[in-house]
């Protein structure tokens, strides 16, 4: 029989149970598929006792990734343990030096080493394999990587964090709590280990900075991003946006500009008819601009063992058939370095959702400090009130035309200093998507 591909496994949690219960179930048309078979030959967790639904009685048995990353018989070592620094990256810093094709889901570890780990990965004459990294089990690296490399990117964005998806969609749709839908969203295997990077934004900004590196060629610079979380999108604001024709996502987007690459990720209102609107739950999509196609856009669950899992697979049966590109799509020598385009010059519509002290005059003061700014409003509308006399206030509702980030900004802060806030402004951008 042809030689196996022998692999070692280091975290067995949500994905990496999925993906060894996979290896077993699967087996029959794996081999039919990769043309040889695929054995999980050692595999380091934390706990030895766990029943996690599959076989683990010949794989060999490792308590520390790292012995088993820099000892094991192998022919590629999956980490899936996860976390920027520690465990992760000593396990795959190991293989790599020995050369050993390391297969990873973990995009916070190549958004801070994803750089320095394609150099070792080439020095050693090896890669790194990471479809699952990028939007779970959507093929999203696989066709940066390859299907699009002649085309020239202007933009590439989309929701990649199924955990907020989740629960934006569930407080849309069924108007439950930030809490309920989060206790939810991890129960279903979604949420990383710390939901923080989840709702703060920061795993969706992962996500986006390895798409910046392969979108426009250049180093990754997950430092540059600029981010916001969902925390602070109120039930409120779903349903005024709803009024107003728009669904808010946390949109991730990286995009061209005069100045360089604008990074960002932040709760967007897009309008309910875009394509990416109807994108719920744990369903993720990206869209990317170029020249030679126009837009795409792909879509598929984001988040889950299975779905995670095959992704992993699709990165083992790559190994497996002896497919090898530079890990960030170009050798990693001639990766531009990343110029980054200001935050506070970013053009765009907002939403603008302010508590305001009701008494004659606030809202023709906060009209005036708009017009200063030369902010032009396409819509104001006072919401409702509560309170009475001198302690009433009003919601008040403004949509801009398009602006700049530092005029929205400006304006806020004059209106904050002219003492008509009740409380912290809120302020959405608007993605006029397709
Ligand atoms: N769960 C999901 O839907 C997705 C997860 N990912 C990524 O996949 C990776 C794994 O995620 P999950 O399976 O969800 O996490 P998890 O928390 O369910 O599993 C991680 C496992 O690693 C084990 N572990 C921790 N330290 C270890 C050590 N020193 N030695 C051996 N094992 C150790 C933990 O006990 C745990 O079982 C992460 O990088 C995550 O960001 C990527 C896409 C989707
Ligand atoms: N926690 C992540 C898991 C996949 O990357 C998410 O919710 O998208
Ligand atoms: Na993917």
């Amino acid at each position: 029989m042809t030689k196996p591909l022998r692999i070692g496994i280091a975290g067995l949690g949500t994905v990496g149970a999925s993906l060894a219960r996979l290896l077993q179930t699967k087996a029959g048309s794996i081999l039919h598929r990769a043309g040889r078979p695929i054995e999980v030959v050692a595999v380091s967790a934390r706990d030895r006792a766990k029943d996690r639904g599959f076989d683990a009685g010949a794989m060999e048995w490792h308590d520390d990734p790292v012995t088993l990353a820099a000892q094991a018989d192998i022919d590629g070592f999956v980490e899936l343990i996860g976390g920027a620094d520690g465990p992760a990256l000593e396990c795959v810093t190991a293989a790599l030096k020995r050369g050993i094709p390391v297969v990873t889901a973990n995009k916070a570890l190549l958004a801070h080493h994803g750089v320095d780990l394609a150099r070792l990965a080439a020095a050693n004459g090896t890669e790194v394999l990471y479809e699952a990294a990028v939007a779970g089990g959507i093929p999203i690296i696989k066709t940066m990587r390859e299907s699009l490399s002649g085309n020239d990117v202007t933009r590439v964005y989309g929701i990649l964090n199924g955990t907020c998806n989740y629960m934006l969609t569930r407080m849309e749709r069924e108007g439950l709590s930030f809490d309920v839908c989060l206790k939810d969203a991890q129960d279903l295997g979604y949420a990383e280990a710390d939901p923080t990077f989840d709702i703060g934004g920061f795993d969706a900004a992962h996500k986006l900075a390895i798409l910046t590196s392969l979108a426009f060629g250049t180093e990754i610079d997950s430092g540059s991003i600029y981010i916001e979380g969902i925390e602070r999108v109120t039930s409120e604001d779903i349903a005024a946006a709803k009024d107003l024709g728009y669904t808010i996502k946390l949109l991730a987007v990286a995009q061209l500009t005069d100045t360089g690459i604008e990074q960002r990720v932040h709760p967007a209102l897009i309008p309910a008819a875009a394509a990416m609107a109807q994108v719920s739950g744990v369903t993720n999509a990206v869209a990317v601009d170029t020249d030679l196609l126009g837009s795409i856009m792909l879509a598929g669950p984001g988040a889950g063992g299975d779905a995670t899992a095959s992704a992993v697979l699709s990165d083992i049966m790559d190994l497996a058939t002896g497919v090898v590109l530079p890990t960030l799509g170009i050798p990693v020598d001639k990766l531009k370095p990343y110029t980054r385009a200001r935050m506070r010059a970013h053009e765009g519509g907002y939403y603008i959702r302010l508590s305001v002290h009701d008494r004659v005059g606030a809202i023709a003061a906060i009209a005036t400090r708009m017009a200063q700014n030369e902010i032009s409003l396409e819509s104001i509308v006072q919401r409702r009130s509560s309170g009475h006399g001198d302690k009433a206030i009003a919601t008040v509702i403004l949509v801009t035309h398009e602006t700049t980030e530092s005029a929205v900004r400006a304006a806020l802060l004059s209106i904050s200093e002219d003492g008509h806030l009740a409380g912290e402004a809120q302020m959405l951008r608007i993605e006029q998507l397709d």
